[in-house]
C-alpha cells in the first residue's frame, strides 16, 4: 500500500503507521541506493518496509516499489517491528544517535563497507556498537551490491557473511537473510567485521593467475611471432614485415593462446587422476599448486573463449585490410602475367573448408561451455549433466580446436621453409599441450586405468593404505 506524502516531515511527530496485514515489518533508515534495492527484494520476499529519512518530503515514492512506507527516521524505528537497516554511510552513522532510545532491543543491521585496506582503527560496526550500546548490532549484507540485491536471484547461491556479538540478533539476520533467498555463512563476533568489510575491496580475487598466465602465453607467442616473422627477415634480408603486427601478428598468437590456455583446463584433471592412480587412494591431499590450478579452471577455460572469440572476430576482419586487396590484386597480375587461367587448387579448397568448419564447431562447443559455467545455468544441470557438458564437451572443443589447428598447418610442418632461421612453426608449438592432453586422456580410458580409477574415486584404497585411521583422513579438495 502506498502512502500519500506524509503531511509533517517532522521527525518528533509520529503518526501512526497503517498496518496492512503481510509479513514482519523491517525498518531502513536512509533512501538511497541501498535502501531502494533492499526494499524491492525484501517486498519480493513478502515483507513490509518503512524506510526512515531525513526529509520524506523530498524523496520520490515512485523509486521505491508498491507497499513501501516512507517516514521520518524516528517513524520508521518505531514502525520496525524487530530489524532496522543503517543504510547510510558511516562517517553520517553520529547523526543517529538522537533514535537512541528508540532503537533500544532492536536489531541494527550495519551494511557498509570499509573505505581502504587494513585498516587501524575499529570497523564501522564496532562504532556504530558504540553508539548504540542498547540494540543488538549485526554486520551482514555488504558484500552483496545494490544492482545484485535488484536482481532478485532466488538461487541461495549468493553468500552473506554475517557477524556478531549478540546470538539472537544474528540468529534473526541469519534468518531474514535466507528468506531473502542468501546464502547466509556466521563469521563469528564483531570482530570479524573489519575483515568482512574489507571483504568486497579485493578485485577478482580468482582471476589473478589465469589472468597472468594467459597473458604472459599471449606475450611468448607475440614475442615468437615477431622475432621470427618480422624481426630475423629484417635483420637478414632487410624486409619490411612492421605492418603485420598490430593485426597480422596478434591474430597468430590469439589462437595459440586460446588452445594452450584450453589445454591448462584438463591439464590438471589429468595430473590429479595420475596422482591418485599412483598413490592408490584419493584420501590424500593434493599439492596445494594442484589444489589451486584445479580450482581456477573455470576462469581458464573462459578466458580461453575469450582467446577464441577474438580470433574469430580478427579472422573475418583479415580480409577488410588493405593488405588483402593489394595482395589480392599482386597475385591476380602476377597470374593474367603468367597466362594462368584457373587458379582452382582442389586440396586447397578442402583445407580451408576443413580447416573453418573445425574452427567453428570448436568455437560453438567453448560457447556453450561458457554459457553452463553461469552459476544460474549449472544449477539447473544436474550431477551428470554438468559433468559431461565441462567434461565431454570440453574435451570435444579441444579435439576439433587441435582439429581446425592441424588443418591449418596442413602438410606445412614438413616443408623446409617452414623453419626460417630454425624456428618451427608456431601452429606446432601451440600444438604440444593440447595433443599432451589429448593421448593423457586417451590413455586414461584404457580399461585397466578406468576401472582402477573409478574404484579409487569410490573410495577404494590399494593394500598400503588401508589401515584404521585412514578412515578419518581428510578428502581431495578439488574435484576433478
Ligand atoms: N550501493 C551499494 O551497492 C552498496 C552500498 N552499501 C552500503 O550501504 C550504505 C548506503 O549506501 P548507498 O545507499 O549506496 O548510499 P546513498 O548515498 O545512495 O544513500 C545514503 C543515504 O543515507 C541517508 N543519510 C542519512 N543521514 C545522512 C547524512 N547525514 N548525510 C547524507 N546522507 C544521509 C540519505 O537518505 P535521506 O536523505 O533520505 O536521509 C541517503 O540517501 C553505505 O554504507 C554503503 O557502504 C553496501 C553494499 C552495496
Ligand atoms: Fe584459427
Amino acid at each position: 500500500m502506498k502512502t500519500p506524502l506524509l503531511a509533517s516531515s517532522a521527525p518528533d511527530a509520529p503518526e501512526p503507521l497503517p498496518r496492512c496485514p503481510g509479513g514482519p515489518v523491517i525498518g531502513i533508515i536512509g533512501s538511497g541506493d541501498f535502501s531502494r534495492s533492499l526494499s524491492i527484494r525484501l517486498v519480493a520476499s513478502g515483507f513490509r518496509v518503512v524506510v526512515g529519512s531525513r526529509d520524506p518530503s523530498r524523496v520520490p515514492i515512485g523509486l521505491f516499489p508498491d507497499g513501501v512506507e516512507l517516514r521520518s527516521q524516528g517513524e520508521a524505528v518505531d514502525g520496525a517491528e524487530r530489524v532496522v537497516f543503517a543504510a547510510v554511510y558511516p562517517e553520517h552513522y553520529h547523526t543517529l544517535v538522537g533514535l537512541r532510545e528508540r532503537l533500544a532491543g532492536k536489531v541494527l543491521v550495519d551494511v557498509s563497507n570499509a573505505a581502504r585496506m587494513n585498516r587501524v582503527e575499529r570497523s564501522n560496526a564496532e562504532k556504530l556498537a558504540e553508539l548504540f550500546p542498547q540494540s543488538g548490532v549485526v554486520k551482514a549484507f555488504n558484500v552483496v551490491s545494490a544492482w545484485a540485491l535488484q536482481g532478485g536471484a532466488h538461487d541461495g547461491s549468493r553468500q552473506v557473511l554475517i557477524c556478531s556479538d549478540c546470538s539472537d540478533s544474528k540468529a534473526a539476520v541469519l534468518q531474514l537473510s535466507r528468506r531473502l533467498g542468501f546464502s547466509p555463512v556466521d563469521v563469528g563476533g564483531l570482530c570479524a567485521s573489519r575483515e568482512v568489510e574489507e571483504a568486497p575491496l579485493h578485485l577478482f580475487p580468482t582471476w589473478g593467475g589465469p589472468v597472468l598466465v594467459t597473458f604472459l602465453l599471449f606475450l611468448f607467442f607475440y614475442g615468437y611471432t615477431f622475432i621470427r616473422r618480422v624481426l630475423l627477415p629484417f635483420i637478414d634480408k632487410g624486409e619490411n614485415n612492421f605492418t603485420q603486427l598490430p593485426l597480422v601478428a596478434v591474430n597468430r598468437a590469439l589462437p595459440a593462446v586460446a588452445l594452450v590456455t584450453l589445454a591448462l583446463v584438463y591439464l590438471p584433471g589429468l595430473a590429479a587422476a595420475v596422482l591418485q592412480l599412483g598413490r592408490g587412494t584419493k584420501y590424500q591431499r593434493f599439492p596445494v599448486w594442484l589444489d589451486v590450478w584445479l580450482c581456477r579452471r573455470k576462469q581458464l577455460g573462459l578466458l580461453s573463449f575469450l582467446c577464441a572469440g577474438l580470433h574469430a572476430v580478427y579472422s573475418l576482419c583479415l580480409t577488410l585490410r588493405r593488405a588483402a586487396g593489394y595482395t589480392l590484386l599482386n597475385a591476380a597480375y602476377r597470374q593474367v602475367k603468367a597466362g594462368v587461367e584457373n587458379s582452382w587448387v582442389e586440396q586447397q579448397v578442402w583445407r580451408s573448408d576443413l580447416y573453418l568448419s573445425c574452427g567453428i564447431l570448436g568455437f560453438g562447443v567453448l560457447a556453450l561451455l561458457a554459457v553452463t559455467s553461469l552459476p544460474s545455468v549449472g544449477n539447473a544441470l544436474n550431477w551428470r549433466e554438468f559433468t559431461f557438458v565441462q567434461s565431454g564437451l570440453g574435451y570435444a572443443a579441444l579435439t576439433l580446436s587441435v582439429m581446425h589447428t592441424l588443418f591449418f598447418g596442413w602438410d606445412f610442418a614438413f616443408l623446409p621453409e617452414a623453419y626460417p632461421y630454425f624456428l618451427p612453426p608456431m601452429y606446432l608449438l601451440a600444438l604440444v599441450l593440447p595433443c599432451v592432453v589429448l593421448v593423457g586422456r586417451l590413455v586414461l580410458a584404457l580399461p585397466c586405468l578406468t576401472v582402477r580409477l573409478t574404484k579409487i574415486r569410490r573410495g577404494w584404497e590399494s593394500a598400503r593404505h588401508r589401515r584404521p585411521e585412514n578412515l578419518d583422513a581428510p578428502g581431495h579438495c578439488g574435484d576433478v
